[in-house]
C-alpha cells in the first residue's frame, strides 16, 4: 500500500477569512463589501475574526514578527497566519483540524502569547455597551425595576463627581453592574462582555431598549427641543436620533423626518413606528428641497448628513486608513449645502445641531466655519458649557471662536464612538439686520 497521505485541507472558514483579509490589505477594499460579496455561510464568524484582528492589529502583527512565525515557515501564507493567530489568541482560543498551517500556528501558541503579553500593544479593551431606554414604550423607573429584578446592580456615582471620575467608574465596571450615564437621561452602560447578550435581548427586539452609542445620543441632548416644539431632522434614516428627539419631547409636538434614500426611508418608517413615535412625519425627499411651506413652523433642526464615518467603532479596518481628500472634499461640499440650507430656509428656526461620525476637520470645523461665513445671522453655542463643563475634548482651537465651542467624542478617551457636534443659535437681532 502506498505510504502517501493526501495533505489535510485548511478549513474553508479560515481560507475564506484569509482571502478577505488579503484583498482588504492589498487592494485597500472595504471589509464590509468584501464580506457582503462572500458566499460563505458563516459570515458572522468571518466578521468576528476580522473585528478581533482590526482591534488588535498592532499586537498580532508584532507577535508574528517577534516569534519568527512567517520567517521560519516561508510557505505559510501571511494573511492565513494572521487569521489563525487571531482566532487562537483573541478569538475562540483553539483552531479546528490538523492541516499543516493550523498545526504550525498551534505549535507557536505559547511564544505568541508571551509576545503579546510582553508587548506594549496589548489587547484593546472594547468600549462598553450602551443601551438607551425608549421612554415612548418603557419608563426609566420600570426599566430600572426590570434590571433589579434580573439582579443587575446599579453602580452609584457621586453627584459632585467629575467627568474623569465617571470615566474611571466605566473602566472599573463589574460584570453584574450597570451605570446611568452622567449626560444623557435614560442611557444605561454595561460591561462590553454583555454586548451580544443585549443585541439579542427581547427588550431590544421590542424596541423598549435601543442599542445606541452614548456619543450619538448627545445630538438630541444638546438640541434639547422643548415638549410640544416643532423639529426638523434633515437626514433622518435609520431614525435613531429621530426617536431620541421624540423621547426628549415626551412624544408631544411635531418632528419632520426627511430621508432621500428609498430603502433607508422605509427603515426610518418601520423603526419610528415600532418604537411608538406618535409625532414623527417621515418625508421621502431631498433635504435641499425642504422649506417652510413643506415643513411649517420649524424651530429646531438636526443636520446629521452622510459623512466618511471614520469615527464609528463598529467599523473593521485592517490597514492604516488613507485619507481620501477627493472623497472628503465631495462630502464636505454636501454637508455645507445641507447645513447652510437649514440656516436659510426656515425663518422660525432657533437652534441647529450639526453632527458627524467623522474625526476629519474637513467635515467638521471647516464645515462649521464656512456655514458661519455664509450665514452670519447664526452663532455657535458652547457644547461643553451645555454639558455643565463636564467634558474634555473640544474642536481644534486654531479655528478661532469655533474649535472651543464644538465637541468631539473620542473613542479612546470618552469610551464612545468618534463623533463631532456643533450647536448653532440664531442671533436674537438677526431678523432686524
Ligand atoms: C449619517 S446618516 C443619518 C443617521 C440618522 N440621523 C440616525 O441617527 O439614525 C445620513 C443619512 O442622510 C441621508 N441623506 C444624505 N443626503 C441627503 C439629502 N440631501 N436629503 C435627505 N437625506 C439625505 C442618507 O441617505 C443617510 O440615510
Amino acid at each position: 500500500m502506498s505510504q502517501f497521505t493526501h495533505s489535510i485541507k485548511v478549513p474553508t472558514q479560515y481560507k475564506a477569512t484569509a482571502k478577505i483579509l488579503k484583498a482588504a490589505i492589498e487592494k485597500q477594499k472595504s471589509i464590509k463589501s468584501l464580506i457582503f460579496e462572500e458566499k460563505h455561510a458563516r459570515v458572522r464568524s468571518l466578521q468576528a475574526v476580522l473585528k478581533h484582528y482590526s482591534d488588535n492589529r498592532g499586537a498580532i502583527d508584532n507577535a508574528i514578527e517577534e516569534t519568527g512565525l512567517l520567517k521560519e515557515n516561508p510557505n505559510l501564507d501571511s494573511a492565513l497566519a494572521k487569521v489563525l493567530v487571531t482566532e487562537l489568541i483573541f478569538g475562540r482560543g483553539q483552531l479546528n483540524g490538523e492541516s499543516k498551517p493550523v498545526r504550525t500556528v498551534r505549535s507557536y501558541k505559547e511564544k505568541l502569547q508571551q509576545a503579546i503579553s510582553g508587548s506594549e500593544q496589548q489587547k484593546k479593551e472594547p468600549n462598553p455597551r450602551y443601551v438607551r431606554i425608549n421612554t415612548n414604550l418603557l419608563s426609566v423607573a420600570d426599566a430600572l425595576d426590570y434590571l433589579y429584578g434580573e439582579e443587575w446592580r446599579r453602580k452609584q456615582l457621586d453627584p459632585d463627581g467629575t467627568y474623569a471620575d465617571f470615566l474611571a467608574a466605566i473602566r472599573e465596571l463589574e460584570e453584574d453592574e450597570f451605570l446611568m450615564d452622567m449626560h444623557v437621561e435614560g442611557v444605561l452602560i454595561f460591561h462590553h462582555k454583555w454586548s451580544h447578550y443585549w443585541a439579542s435581548h427581547e427588550f431590544v427586539h421590542a424596541k423598549k431598549f435601543i442599542l445606541q452609542n452614548k456619543a450619538t445620543c448627545l445630538a438630541a441632548e444638546l438640541l434639547a427641543p422643548p415638549v410640544g416644539s416643532t423639529v426638523l431632522d434633515l437626514c433622518a434614516a435609520p431614525g435613531m436620533k429621530t426617536l431620541h428627539i421624540c423621547n426628549v419631547m415626551h412624544n408631544k409636538g411635531r418632528i419632520y423626518a426627511v430621508e432621500q434614500s428609498k430603502e433607508r426611508y422605509k427603515a426610518l418608517c418601520d423603526i419610528t413606528n415600532e418604537a411608538g413615535c406618535q409625532i414623527v412625519t417621515p418625508i421621502l425627499g431631498d433635504a435641499l428641497t425642504m422649506d417652510a411651506t413643506k415643513c411649517p413652523d420649524v424651530e429646531y433642526i438636526l443636520v446629521d448628513p452622510s459623512c466618511s464615518g471614520n469615527g464609528m467603532q463598529s467599523r473593521i479596518s485592517v490597514c492604516d486608513e488613507q485619507k481620501d481628500d477627493k472623497r472628503l472634499y465631495k462630502l464636505a461640499g454636501l454637508q455645507i449645502k445641507i447645513l447652510s440650507h437649514a440656516m436659510s430656509a426656515f425663518p422660525n428656526v432657533k437652534r441647529i445641531l450639526y453632527c458627524t461620525c467623522s474625526l476629519w476637520k474637513e467635515e467638521n470645523e471647516q464645515v462649521v466655519q464656512r456655514c458661519l461665513q455664509l450665514n452670519p445671522s447664526f452663532k455657535l453655542l458652547s457644547c461643553k458649557k451645555a454639558l455643565r463643563n463636564k467634558w474634555q475634548n473640544v474642536g481644534d482651537k486654531e479655528y478661532v471662536q469655533i474649535g472651543k465651542n464644538c465637541l468631539y467624542c473620542l473613542p479612546d478617551y470618552d469610551l464612545t464612538d468618534g463623533i463631532f457636534l456643533a450647536m448653532f443659535e440664531k442671533r436674537p437681532d438677526a431678523d432686524n439686520e
